[in-house]
């Protein structure tokens, strides 16, 4: 979280004239509320099932960049999912990453203590992260444009 994945993703589909999409957007508007009230309502594992298949779904139906949630990948179906497609990781250190998402409430599992979750989910998560990722990026002092300027060259000289 933080990380700027809903931020890049609408950055490099404008630059590659393709449309995007992202999951956390897709679930809100299947379940018409919000990830908030999924979380407190149905429970996490409830969103990550409703994760998965709004994964399915883009991957069936959409070509162009998808910006996943952070939790995604925590799924092994959805990893499963993912197996064959470009994914990038987008790394963030936690000083970035709570400045970043400051103190909103629409992140459910950083409520109270931004800065203890965020260094806890980046150790449990990080591992996880470097395994699905065909593509590892720094964003820690970096614009948005420059991050997904970055991918796009390394994408685009990887096909040539
Ligand atoms: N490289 C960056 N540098 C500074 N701020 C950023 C960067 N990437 C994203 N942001 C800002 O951080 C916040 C979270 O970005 P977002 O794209 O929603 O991250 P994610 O989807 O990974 O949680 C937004 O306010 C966004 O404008
Ligand atoms: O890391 C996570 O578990 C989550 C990240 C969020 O998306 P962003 O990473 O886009 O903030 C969103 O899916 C939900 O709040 C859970
Ligand atoms: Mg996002």
């Amino acid at each position: 979280m933080g990380a700027g994945k809903t931020t890049v993703a609408g950055l490099l589909a404008e630059a590659w004239g393709v449309s995007v999409r992202d999951t956390d957007h897709d679930v809100e508007r299947a379940e018409g509320r919000t990830i908030s009230d999924i979380f407190v309502d149905s429970g996490e594992a409830e969103f990550r099932r409703l994760e998965r298949e709004a994964v399915a779904a883009a991957l069936a139906s959409h070509d162009g960049v998808l910006a996943l949630g952070g939790g995604a990948v925590l799924d092994p179906g959805t990893r499963e999912l993912l197996a064959g497609h470009e994914v990038v990781f987008l790394r963030v250190g936690l000083a970035d990453a709570v400045k970043r998402v400051g103190l909103g409430t629409s992140r459910p599992l950083l409520l109270g203590n931004v800065r203890g979750q965020i260094k806890a989910l980046l150790d449990e998560r990080t591992p996880i992260y470097e395994s699905v990722a065909t593509l590892v990026v720094d964003t820690d002092g970096r614009t948005p444009e420059d991050v997904a300027g970055d991918i796009d060259a390394t994408l685009t000289r990887n096909r040539s």
